[in-house]
Formats: structure tokens, C-alpha cells, sequence
């Protein structure tokens, strides 16, 4: 393996609530990374940066209004004492609903930022100063508000972290993977082979691998037509799926 093959993709989250996080750090995929020492994952609490007695990290908004921002000073202490502890190239990433749409191609290049620090906000946000002075990407998870930063930090945390080779067993899931090949995943079948009545597609219980393939991709490409024909439309198909979507097209017809 080449050495960046094994490189370790480090975290560090700038977050009031960091033990929102124990959850998906411990469990499953992220859970057995962290432990394998594939990722690894430090906070820094803004509250931790206070100095006044009743450690205030709220602030009221210039101009009025609803709601309150995160106050500057603990925020910008906790992000720049991140960024001074990353040994390595790092981007600043501010989760909001302001930021860029992440889709799996954002989320490939995430992998290619170094040391990711994610700055989960809360309130109503952040003093705009301080995106403009210290957060080198803005990315949101979708178009609704959520009452923190911090989901989609973990969102974005376990989709970069099956992007890190040697994560994921099988390699093959990440690449196969929908979104990966910019198509909708295919229908999965398990046991019982009859389920209420409804059997398992007889492909699938053939043991022609090509067959089952061919099978797979035309039920990908029939699905992203029927539910997101945007992302079939971004896609150059090979004449092989142009054939099986016809073909799948047709079928509807009969
Ligand atoms: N769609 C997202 O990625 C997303 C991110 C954060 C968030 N809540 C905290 C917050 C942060 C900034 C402004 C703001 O209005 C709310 N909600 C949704």
C-alpha cells in the first residue's frame, strides 16, 4: 500500500454539545474506523474558551431581532486553537444552511481537504466576520434548519469516513455504492426467498453473475429515470446502459 493509501483522515469539532457525537463515533463503520485508528476525532468547545463567570457563549444580534448568534470571542478561540493543533493542511468547514449542497461529489472532495474542522453552529448562527476571517468552506446538508451544526457535522463525518480507503470491507460497496456510479441503488433482496407472497426476482437466485449485473444496473438506471431523472441526466451512459434503460422503458410499455 502507498503511504497515502493508509493515511489517517483527521477531524476536529468546534461544538457546544460534543457529546452529542459519542453515539456515531462508537457504533459501526465510523465506530470500528476510529477504533482501527483510520480517522480520528478531537473537540473543541467553545464554552471551554470562556472567561467570564457564567461562561456566556450566546450573544445578542446588532440590529435586533429573534434569537441570538454564537458570541465571537469563545468561537473564534475554539476554532484558531484547532486550526494551531492541526499538524497538517487543514479546511475550516461551517455547516449551514447558507453553505454549498453536499452530494456525494462534494463529499469526495472533502477527502481531498486534509485535516476537515467542522464548526457545528447553534442559535441563529455566526458572526459573518468570523466566515469571512476563518471558515474556508460553508456546506449545508439540505434545505431545512436544523437546531445545531451538529447532525450534519455527523453526516458529513460518516460520509467522508466511507470515502477513506480501507474503511469499508469489501471495497466494491463504496464504489458500488449509488451515488458512487451517479445512480440510484438497485432493489436487495434477503432471505426468505417468498415474503408474504412476493417472491425474490428468479435473476437473482440464478447464479448468472452477469445476468445478476445486468440485472442490477437496468433496475439502477430505471430507478434514477423514474425518481431523479436530474442525475440521469448529468450522466453519459454507456451504450450497454442505454440498451438496458431502453429496454427497461419498454417494459413498461408491455
Ligand atoms: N442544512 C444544514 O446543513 C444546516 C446546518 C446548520 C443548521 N443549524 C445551525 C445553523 C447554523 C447557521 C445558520 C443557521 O440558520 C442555523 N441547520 C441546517
Amino acid at each position: 500500500m502507498t503511504k497515502s493509501e493508509n493515511k489517517v483522515q483527521r477531524f476536529s469539532i468546534v461544538t457546544l454539545f460534543p457529546d452529542m457525537f459519542s453515539g456515531c463515533l462508537s457504533q459501526g463503520v465510523v465506530g470500528r474506523a476510529v477504533k482501527n485508528g483510520l480517522i480520528e476525532v478531537d473537540f473543541y468547545n467553545p464554552r471551554e474558551f470562556t472567561h467570564d463567570k457564567h461562561r456566556t457563549v450566546d450573544d445578542r444580534p446588532y440590529g435586533g431581532g429573534p434569537g441570538m448568534l454564537m458570541m465571537v470571542q469563545p468561537l473564534t478561540d475554539a476554532i484558531c486553537a484547532a486550526k494551531a493543533a492541526a499538524d497538517e493542511k487543514h479546511t475550516v468547514v461551517y455547516l449551514s444552511p447558507q453553505g454549498r449542497q453536499l452530494n456525494h461529489e462534494g463529499v469526495a472532495d472533502l477527502t481531498q481537504k486534509g485535516h476537515l474542522i467542522l464548526v457545528a453552529g447553534r442559535y441563529e448562527g455566526i458572526d459573518e466576520r468570523v466566515i469571512d476571517s476563518l471558515i474556508d468552506e460553508e456546506w449545508s446538508v439540505g434545505d431545512y434548519v436544523l437546531s445545531g451544526g451538529e447532525i450534519p457535522a455527523m453526516l458529513m463525518m460518516d460520509a467522508v469516513t466511507r470515502l477513506v480507503p480501507s474503511v469499508l470491507g469489501h471495497e466494491l460497496s463504496a464504489v458500488e455504492d449509488s451515488f458512487a456510479n451517479g445512480l440510484l441503488d438497485c432493489p436487495h433482496y434477503t432471505r426468505p426467498e417468498v415474503l408474504n407472497g412476493a417472491s425474490v426476482p428468479a435473476v437473482l437466485l440464478s447464479g448468472n453473475h452477469n445476468k445478476i449485473r445486468q440485472w442490477r444496473l437496468q433496475q439502477s438506471l430505471g430507478r434514477t429515470w423514474q425518481r431523479r431523472p436530474d442525475l440521469l441526466n448529468k450522466l453519459a451512459l454507456t451504450e450497454e446502459q442505454r440498451v438496458l434503460l431502453d429496454a427497461f422503458k419498454a417494459s413498461l410499455d408491455s
